[in-house]
Formats: C-alpha cells, structure tokens, sequence
C-alpha cells in the first residue's frame, strides 16, 4: 500500500523540504492551507498530515495549534526539526537592485524571520502575506514585475527564480518543528534514529484560583519532568480565558503522567494528551 502524507504546498516549502527529509518514496500530496492539510488527514484523504508547529525566531505557528485544538483533534504521531535558510528570490528577468523592489511576498513567519533584512535593505517594499513561502515564489515566477519571494533554494529551483540574496534571516539559528499528524501510528515510518521523545499536554485551567499556575508546573517539578516549552493561547470564549500547552520531553509513560494527571484533575484543571512522540533531527537537502 502506498502511504499518502499531506503537506503545506505547493511544491517549494519548508514543510516539503521535511517531509523529503523524513520519508522516502511515498505519495505526496500537496495542500493550499493547514487547516486543508489537517482536515485531509482527518477525512482520509491522505494518512499523515506534515505542517509546521514552532520556528526558532518567531515562535508558535499559531493557525496548526489552533486547528488542532479547536477545531479538529488528531494526534502527533512525530516531530520533525528542519534548519531554515531564508532566501531573497526574483524572476528570472529581474535585472535590477534592492531598492527597485516593489513587493516582498512570503508566509508571515518567514517574514517575521528576515524583519531587520528587510527593515534595512527593502524599506520602500511593500509586504504581502502568502499562505507559504511556496506560494509567494510561484506568484513571482507567474510575474514580470519588480517582486521578490522570501523562501527556500528548493522553491527557487522548482519556479526557476535567481537567488538575489542568501541567508537573509535575522538570527543565524534558525530551526522550525513540524508535526506529523495521523490517525493510525502504524504507517508513520521515519527511518532515522533519535534518542528525544516528547508529550505534549493541553491543560485548561479552573477560573479564578490565585496561584493555580505555579501549582501546576510545581505537579511537573517535584517530579522533575523536563519542560521544553509553555504557552498560552486565548480559549476563544472570552477575555482573559486561555488554555496552556505545556511540552514535556519525556514519553508518556505509566507512573510520572497519570500522577501528573490526577494532581491537575484534582485542582480542577482539564488535561488532555495531544501526543506522546519522538523528534527527529534532520538535516535538509
Ligand atoms: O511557507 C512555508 O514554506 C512553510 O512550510 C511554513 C513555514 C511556517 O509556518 O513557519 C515553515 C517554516 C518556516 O518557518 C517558514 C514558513
């Protein structure tokens, strides 16, 4: 049987760049959107959904953890870490300088990534928002004008654009994660090795205790469970309602998590497991 994995298309963006550096040889299907990609996962369209989840430089990919939680719940099956080179792109045809530029077109988080370049080297451009940086290097090859594309080597090949200027991203370690979403575990086959695996928890707090917080991460810290990560996002219900996703890099195992759990319950926080999942580490193309 062949594996169908959905990505964040088109062909040319950093979640193919993963999903090249994670599977070989299956199907792979593009999609315009994450939340296409996760709802092709969820109507089996395809069985692995691949979408970025958190970059180096700006944080949280804020659209796949809301889908994800509000919208449609599938679990992380794996993660893959890419690093990420930001790249100025031009048409073919494009003869002239920086400051010509009448447009940068790329995905808010690679322009958030090269904020200062373009701050310093292309302030007369106006910023245009795409839903990948794929889709901003496609739009400039579809386009005689002076326009550039923030995106990879990969894109510049696949829409046969000039690489104008390399490495344009503001901080030198740039890294995304991506999770690997499916509903059944068996078919996610990543053949690397890694010693890293993580939980990802999703806590609701009860309204209005003082100190419900520090209660919560004291359940992890007695146990001396390792937190990667914390972040809150707004429960959409309301101001001031927000739910917290708490990473933990240890498996979910048979002791430590129920503990955790049953200590969180009984503060009258709701804890769901959005994933118990290795990382792999990977190196692009
Ligand atoms: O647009 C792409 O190429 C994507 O794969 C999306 C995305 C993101 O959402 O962060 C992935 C990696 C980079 O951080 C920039 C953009």
């Amino acid at each position: 049987m062949s594996v169908k994995i959905g990505y964040l298309g088109p062909k040319g963006t950093f979640t193919k760049l993963a999903v090249d550096a994670a599977f070989n040889g299956d199907d792979k299907i593009s999609f315009k959107t994450i939340p296409q990609c996760i709802d092709a996962v969820n109507n089996e369209e395809v069985h692995i959904g691949v979408v970025p989840i958190e970059n180096a430089i700006e944080g949280t990919v804020h659209l796949s953890i809301d889908y994800l939680v509000h919208q449609v719940r599938l679990p992380i099956i794996a993660e893959i870490v890419v690093p990420i080179q930001q790249n100025l792109l031009v048409h073919r045809d494009f003869a002239g300088e920086l400051l010509d530029i009448k447009e940068v077109h790329s995905h808010r988080h690679a322009i958030a990534q090269c904020q200062q370049y373009i701050h310093k080297f292309l302030p007369q451009a106006t910023i245009h928002y795409t839903n990948s940086t794929g889709s901003a290097a496609e739009m400039v090859s579809a386009n005689g004008n002076p326009i550039a594309a923030i995106g990879n080597t990969l894109a510049a090949e696949e829409y046969n654009l000039n690489i104008m200027e390399e490495n344009i991203h503001d901080y030198p370690n740039n890294h995304t994660r991506f999770i690997v979403l499916a509903k059944n575990k068996e078919l996610v086959k990543i053949n690397h090795s890694t010693d890293l695996e993580r939980t990802s928890l999703l806590i609701t707090l009860p309204e209005d205790r003082a100190g419900v917080l520090h209660q919560v991460l004291s359940a992890f810290a007695w146990r001396k469970m390792n937190l990667s990560k914390i972040e809150s996002r707004p429960m959409k219900t309301g101001l001031g309602n927000y739910f917290f996703i708490i990473d933990v890099d240890e498996p979910y195992d048979d002791a430590l998590f129920p503990g955790v759990q049953g200590e969180l319950e009984a503060l009258g926080c709701k804890v769901t497991i959005l994933g118990t999942y290795p990382v792999y580490k990977l190196a692009c193309k």
